[in-house]
C-alpha cells in the first residue's frame, strides 16, 4: 500500500497563499480515503432484531416472495365479481369463514362469498374483498349495491418482494426500516460486519473533565463528549478513552498501547506545529505513516489521517468547532470506508446565504449554518455568524449543517447560491 508521507514543512502558516500548496483539498483527502481504507475485521452472524446500527457484510435476498399468498387487505367478505350479472343490488350466500393463518383450502363455488379477516388467504375463485362497511348483512347472505372491481382490497402475491430479489445490498446500515425489510424477506440471521473498535485520545495539558475541578488557564473537555456523541450517532462505541500525555514519550506509549486494541485511533489536539504538539511526532516514532497531514479548509487546517501500525489514525485539530467540523467531513468518511458502509451519507444540497459574506480568500471554509426558511423561489435560506471561530462552541446547536465557501470566494452577495451539507441526526 502507498501512503503519503507527512507533510515536512512545519510552517502551514495559516492563510499563507505561498503556503496554501502544502495542503490537500477536501476531495483529494477524501479520495485518499477512500482509496487507502477498507472494511476491517471479520464477519458475524446477529439475530436480526439485534442487529441496529449494524453494517451488513452480506446482501439480504428475499426467501419467498412477499406477501407469499394473495390475502385479504381489509375485514369484510371474499367474492368472485363475474358472478354479479345485471345491474345490483345482488345477494350472495356466505358460505365459508377464513381467519388470518388458517389453511388457504376454501373454494368459492357459484353465487357465494365467504367471510374474511385482514391477512387470511383469498379462498381460490375470489378475485376481490369488500369491506364489510359496504355490505348489509342478513342471516347467511350479505347483499351488495355496488360491483367492486376485480383485485378490490387484494394484497397479491409478490407485490412486495419477488422470491429471490435483493432487498439489501451489502454494506447497507440497519436502521428500523432495513431491520423490516430483512424479516420481510425471510432473514432471520444476518451476516453483519463485527463493530469498529475506536479509541480516543484527546490531548493537552490544561484539558479538564468536563464540569470538573479546574484551575486558572485550565479548560473543560469538551472533546470526550461531544466525539463520543458523534461516534454514537455513527453506532459506535468507544473502546479506550484517555487524556494524552502533553510529552513524546508518553504519547509514544499511548498510541502504541491504543493502536494494538483498536481499528481506529482518533487522537485530538498537538497537531499543530508549536513545540507542545507532539502527536505527529509521535506517530511518526512508531513507524506510523500519514495519508495527509493538513488539508486546505478553515476549520480544521491541521485534521490528519494515517496509520500507526495496523491502526488507523484520525488525528483532529485540538479547537473543539475543528474537531467537530472535521469530524463530520472526514471522520464519517473514514469509518465509513472501515465498516464498508454504503448508505447514503447525507447529500450535500444548494442553499442561499441570507446575508452578504466577506472573507478572506485562501482555504475553503466550511461554516456552520442555520437552515431559516425559504426564498420567494422556494429555495432554502441559510444564516451563520460573520466568520467561523474554531474554538467558539457555544452556537453551534443551532446549526444545522455547513455551508461550503470556495477558497476563491472573498465576497458573496445575500442570496449566493452555496453547497450546504446537513449534520448527521440520530
Ligand atoms: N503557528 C501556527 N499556529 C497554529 C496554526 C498554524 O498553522 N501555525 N494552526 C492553528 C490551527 S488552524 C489550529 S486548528 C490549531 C490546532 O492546534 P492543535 O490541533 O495542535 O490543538 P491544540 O494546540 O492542542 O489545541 C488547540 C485549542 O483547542 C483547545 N482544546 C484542546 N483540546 C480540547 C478539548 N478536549 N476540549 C476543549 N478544548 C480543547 C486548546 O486548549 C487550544 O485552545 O492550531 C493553530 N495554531
Ligand atoms: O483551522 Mo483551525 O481549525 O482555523 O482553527
Amino acid at each position: 500500500m502507498t501512503l503519503h508521507q507527512a507533510i515536512a514543512s512545519p510552517g502551514c502558516g495559516c492563510d499563507r497563499q505561498d503556503m496554501l500548496h502544502a495542503l490537500v483539498s477536501i476531495d483529494e483527502a477524501l479520495a485518499r480515503i477512500a482509496a487507502h481504507a477498507s472494511p476491517v475485521g471479520r464477519t458475524e452472524a446477529l439475530q436480526v432484531g439485534s442487529a441496529p446500527g449494524r453494517i451488513l457484510a452480506l446482501p439480504i435476498r428475499s426467501r419467498s416472495m412477499a406477501p407469499a399468498f394473495d390475502n385479504a387487505a381489509m375485514d369484510g367478505y371474499a367474492i368472485k365479481t363475474s358472478v354479479l350479472t345485471g345491474p345490483g343490488p345482488w345477494a350472495l350466500r356466505v358460505v365459508a369463514r377464513v381467519a388470518a393463518g388458517q389453511d388457504p383450502s376454501t373454494v368459492l363455488d357459484g353465487v357465494s362469498a365467504a367471510r374474511i379477516f385482514t391477512g387470511a388467504p383469498i379462498p381460490t375463485g375470489a378475485d376481490a374483498v369488500v369491506m364489510q362497511e359496504d355490505v348489509i348483512r342478513d342471516g347467511d347472505f350479505i347483499h351488495l349495491s355496488r360491483r367492486p372491481v376485480s383485485g378490490l382490497n387484494i394484497r397479491v402475491a409478490g407485490s412486495d418482494m419477488a422470491e429471490g430479489a435483493t432487498v439489501l445490498e451489502k454494506g447497507r446500515r440497519l436502521g428500523p426500516r432495513e431491520i423490516a425489510a430483512c424479516a420481510a424477506a425471510g432473514a432471520g440471521i444476518l451476516r453483519v460486519r463485527r463493530r469498529l473498535r475506536v479509541a480516543l485520545l484527546v490531548t493537552g495539558d490544561e484539558v479538564r473533565r468536563a464540569g470538573g475541578a479546574r484551575e486558572a488557564a485550565q479548560i473543560w473537555d469538551v472533546n470526550t463528549p461531544m466525539l463520543t456523541a458523534s461516534l454514537a450517532c455513527a453506532g459506535i462505541e468507544i473502546v479506550a478513552s484517555a487524556q494524552g500525555a502533553d510529552n513524546l514519550a508518553g504519547l509514544v506509549h499511548q498510541l502504541s498501547e491504543m493502536a494494538a486494541q483498536s481499528d481506529l485511533v482518533i487522537t485530538t489536539g498537538g497537531i499543530s506545529v508549536g513545540e507542545e504538539d507532539h502527536v505527529k511526532p509521535a506517530v511518526m516514532a512508531l513507524g506510523g505513516e500519514t495519508l495527509f497531514s493538513g488539508v486546505a479548509i478553515k476549520p480544521g487546517k491541521p485534521v490528519s489521517v494515517g496509520r500507526i501500525g495496523k491502526a488507523h489514525w484520525l488525528g483532529l485539530p485540538g479547537n473543539p468547532v475543528s474537531a467537530f467540523v472535521t469530524f463530520q467531513v472526514f471522520g464519517t468518511a473514514l469509518i465509513r470506508a472501515l465498516t464498508g458502509e454504503v448508505t447514503e451519507a447525507p447529500a450535500r444540497r444548494h442553499v442561499v446565504t441570507g446575508t452578504p459574506i466577506r472573507r478572506k480568500a485562501g482555504r475553503c471554509e466550511l461554516r456552520p449554518a442555520t437552515l431559516a426558511g425559504f426564498d420567494a423561489l422556494g429555495r432554502e435560506i441559510v444564516s451563520f455568524e460573520d466568520a467561523t471561530h474554531s474554538a467558539r462552541v457555544g452556537l453551534l446547536s443551532i446549526a444545522d449543517g455547513l455551508m461550503f465557501l470556495p477558497s476563491d470566494a472573498e465576497c458573496l452577495p445575500a442570496g449566493a447560491l452555496v453547497e450546504f451539507q446537513p449534520f448527521c441526526q440520530s
